[in-house]
């Protein structure tokens, strides 16, 4: 399927057509809908949730959705949410990359789940994932019934064809399927490997700017939603679904990707995290990282999200009199940090584009030892630039429990605590 093009901005109340007249005018439903459509409504919100936070859109396809054969379980055993039994260590723990497949593997046979909190019956949390992949999507096609997936890209483009239309993001750039919409997913390099949050709670929306003013961090218009874009194919396919924590698949006899022309306000995007206003300190020391929030899911506390999409993108440090990168600190909320491109600034060595780290609630981390002693160095008078680097945090309420693969993964770096045993004790009880 080939991407029509983008409509732009944050949640619009977009309206697409792929056929010339299939879009009905001043109603949903009509009798009989051209072409011989069928009308749908997704509901991705509450009915009666305020205009201002609600969502929906119309569909206008070639079969309804409810034509499949029976669900039956799906093995897939590494992509899961099975994040809650046992006790959860506080350790700081840090991955390599997960190694790409041997065997030819797709998107969905390629996630692997890295940890999570909360739960799809819950409607909080999120299920924190990696993928790895060299296959594209054949005769398969997936839904979310648990969550929005937010997709990172870290290797590899990927061609993401969905019910509303194509959506073509490659590394730093960001996609968001909401919950529901069907997908299939190509490799246009052959590979690709990245990460992804399933939001089991409120939607995915940008955050109040508050003294900021109008504009900055992610701005509107820089969201793109696809036009309408459909297949119309038969054969022996499959979909499978995430519900409630587990896969399911049942035959389809057809593409289900069949959607001809939408309107309404619940749709994929995607966002070039490039194009990220960065706001930062001008006179001295380091505001706290909410300061780089792209998309946050709300809790129902004010204030504390249920999870902070943050990223670390290219800047420039000025700040005087001032520790430059990140301090040391713990936090309240649990931080999982993936690199995109480049290094970040506050590991010198050990934190690979492709891996990830975990430092959950109250967890003391920072700068490695060797950051600290160059920081603590740096002469302020220039300014620094940090380019080549584009790093981010999933960032929730509830602790992060990793998943049992993920704490026995070979490619788990068993001594990531060494990072921090070269900070020497520099006390002097009198300064000379
Ligand atoms: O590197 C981290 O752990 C993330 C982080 C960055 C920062 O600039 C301040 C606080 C923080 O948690
Ligand atoms: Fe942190």
């Amino acid at each position: 399927m080939k991407s029509n093009g983008y409509q732009s901005g944050f949640g619009n109340e977009f309206a697409t057509e792929a056929v010339a007249g299939a879009l009905p005018v001043g109603r949903n439903s009509p009798q009989r809908v051209a072409h011989g459509l069928y009308a749908e409504q997704l509901s991705g919100t509450a009915f009666t949730a305020p205009r201002a936070e609600n969502r929906r859109s119309w569909l206008y396809r070639i079969r309804p959705a409810a034509m499949h054969g029976a669900f039956e379980p799906f093995a897939q055993p590494a992509f899961h949410n099975d994040f809650d039994g046992g006790p959860v260590s506080p350790d700081q723990l840090r991955w390599s990359p997960l190694p790409l497949p041997a065997q030819p593997t797709d998107f969905v046979d390629g996630l692997y789940t890295m940890a999570g909190n909360g739960s799809a019956a819950g409607q909080h949390g999120v299920g924190i994932h990696l993928y790895a992949a060299n296959a594209p999507m054949q005769g398969r096609f997936f839904y979310d019934a648990d969550g929005e997936l937010l997709i990172v890209p870290q290797q590899g483009r990927l061609h993401i064809a969905t019910e509303l239309g194509v959506l073509d993001v490659e590394p730093q750039e960001i996609a968001v399927i909401p919950r529901g919409v069907r997908f299939r997913v190509e490799l246009p390099d052959g590979a690709a490997r990245g990460y992804v949050c399933e939001n089991f709670g409120a939607l995915l929306r940008l955050p109040d700017l508050g003294p900021i003013g109008s504009n900055g961090l992610a701005n509107p218009r820089d969201f793109l939603t696809p036009h309408a874009a459909f297949e119309d194919s038969e054969g022996e396919f499959e979909l499978i679904a995430k519900f409630q924590g587990h896969l399911w698949r049942a035959p389809i006899g057809h593409s289900p990707l069949d959607v001809v022309a939408w309107h309404g306000n619940y749709a994929p995007y995607k966002y070039d995290l490039r194009r990220f206003n960065t706001i930062g300190s001008i006179s001295y020391d380091h505001p706290d990282p909410s300061i780089f929030l792209v998309l946050h899911s709300a809790s129902d506390t004010p204030g504390t999200s249920n999870m902070d999409f943050v990223i670390f993108p290219p800047r420039w440090l000025v700040a005087q009199d001032t520790f430059r990168p990140p301090w040391f600190h713990r936090n309240i909320a649990s931080e999982f940090m993936g690199l995109v491109h480049g290094a970040y600034d506050a590991k010198a060595e050990g934190f690979a584009p492709g891996g990830c780290s975990l430092h959950n609630s109250m967890t003391g981390h920072g700068p490695d030892a060797a950051t600290f002693d160059k920081a603590s160095a740096a002469d302020l008078s220039r300014p620094d630039v940090i380019g080549d680097t584009m790093a981010f945090m999933f960032e929730t309420r509830a602790v992060i429990r990793p998943t049992r693969q993920a704490i026995d993964a070979a490619h788990r770096q068993r001594d990531y605590q060494a990072c921090w045993a070269g900070l020497r004790k520099q006390f002097r009880a009198a300064d000379a």
